[in-house]
């Protein structure tokens, strides 16, 4: 029998959201007045916010943390400071052009040091606002739109934000606003156009939910093992993250979810059928749906994937290197249209590359429940959820 393919009752303490806590965190750093934060995550992107924001350094490495290097760029702008910033060699093939090119407009003076459009840059405050009114493309990363909204009830005029063309990534917006209203602060979004008047943020006590991008995993182990049940602590049914669509997703893929005050239990339920999904808004998860539908033998088209090309690594190409080493196919049927082809025939041993993704590593996983899976670079998974292996080996002791 495969490793994990069947296991008893156990519970998964989870670990918490890396993109509640790093908004919190660049909150906390504009707010007057004492904030109590709780829960915040022990994920890697986290840590670094936290120890930037502490020691304050002229240069801020923010190593292969998305929304770090993205928020920290518009917080030493309002917070009118000096300040290099840059990350690792894939970090700085991210594009940044987009937020850096709405700063300048609002008055902030950021020069490139490398390459037009990528970091690494240097801050050089905002002196004077010169705009209040700034149209920003939201169909590249929704992280630029976060990090405007966060710092804009510091600026004198406010910020009235326009959105153009196709925004993805949405529920991560919405997250940011109501992180800002947890903390005291309105913003207005009405069609494109989102309004923050100049406001103070309001010093309170909060508390970041369990992370539901790091929970997908879980009920992916369970949609692919033969038996299994799991209880995934902290997590709740109304969430502020978009990743709880995984609740839907994984209940046509074979996995029951029932809520309750502590968290919600994880049964296997016959597979209903999943023909097409849209990750435009939940992109987090793409990985570890498609590996899902590989090992489960369920085809899907996937679409709304275009953003995974830009993000830890081109998660397109990955996935599609990876799944091919189990006969599974991840193929670009039309324009941006992926359709996934499971596998139909499964070797003795698996290696999985991780190409420097936390997200290949633990989408991978669920793989044990059919064959013997090797994890290239298993530490990867340190950028979102450093106890992932641990809390896989509370599983090992239950089988
Ligand atoms: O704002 C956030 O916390 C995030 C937004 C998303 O990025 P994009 O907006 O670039 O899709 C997501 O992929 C990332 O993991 C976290
Ligand atoms: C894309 C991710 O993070 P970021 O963009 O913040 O590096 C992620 O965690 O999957």
């Amino acid at each position: 029998m495969n490793q994990f393919s069947a296991f008893q009752p156990c519970t998964i303490p989870l670990p918490s959201s890396k993109s509640e806590s790093n908004r919190a965190l660049i909150i906390d750093a504009l707010t007057e007045g004492e904030n109590h934060l709780h829960n915040l995550a022990e994920a890697r992107d986290t840590q670094t916010m936290i120890r930037l924001l502490k020691e304050n350094p002229p240069v801020y490495d923010v190593l292969d943390a998305g929304t770090t290097m993205r928020f920290l760029t518009a917080y030493a702008a309002v917070t009118n400071q000096h300040k290099v910033l840059t990350g690792t060699a894939r970090m700085c093939e991210r594009p940044i052009g987009i937020l850096v090119d709405a700063l300048r407009e609002i008055g902030a003076e950021i020069h490139y040091l490398n390459s037009e459009g990528y970091p690494p840059l240097a801050v050089h405050g905002l002196q004077e606002q010169k705009s209040g009114r700034v149209s920003i493309r939201g169909d590249v990363s929704s992280q630029y739109i976060s990090a405007l909204l966060m710092i804009s009830p510091k600026l004198p005029q406010g910020l009235q934000l326009e959105l153009e063309g196709k925004v993805g990534s949405k529920t991560y917006i919405e997250m940011t606003i109501q992180l800002m209203k947890a903390f005291g602060v309105e913003a207005i979004w009405e069609n494109n156009t989102i309004i923050v008047a100049p406001q103070k943020y309001q010093p309170t006590t909060f508390s970041v939910e369990s992370d539901w991008s790091g929970a997908s995993y879980w009920f992916s182990l369970v949609a692919c093992a033969e038996k299994g049940e799991l209880f995934l602590k902290g997590l709740k049914e109304n969430s502020l993250q978009g990743d709880s669509k995984i609740v839907e997703i994984m209940d046509k893929l074979g996995v029951k979810s029932e809520f309750n005050a502590d968290g919600v239990k994880l049964t296997k339920q016959p597979i209903k059928g999943f023909e097409a999904f849209d990750f435009t808004h939940c992109p987090d998860i793409a990985q570890t749906v498609a590996v899902t539908c590989a090992i489960v033998g369920q085809k899907a088209v996937f679409t709304g994937v275009e953003s995974l090309r830009i993000k830890e690594t081109d998660r397109i190409f990955a996935l599609q290197q990876e799944l091919a080493k189990f006969n599974a196919d991840f193929v670009e049927t039309e324009k941006d249209v992926f359709t996934l082809i499971p596998s139909v025939n499964m070797p003795n041993q698996v290696r999985i590359h991780t190409y420097d993704d936390h997200r290949m590593a633990m989408a991978f996983m669920p793989l044990m429940t059919k064959t013997r899976v090797i994890i290239e670079d298993p530490e990867v998974v340190n950028k979102s959820y450093p106890s992932f292996w641990k809390h896989l080996e509370i599983l090992s002791s239950n089988i």
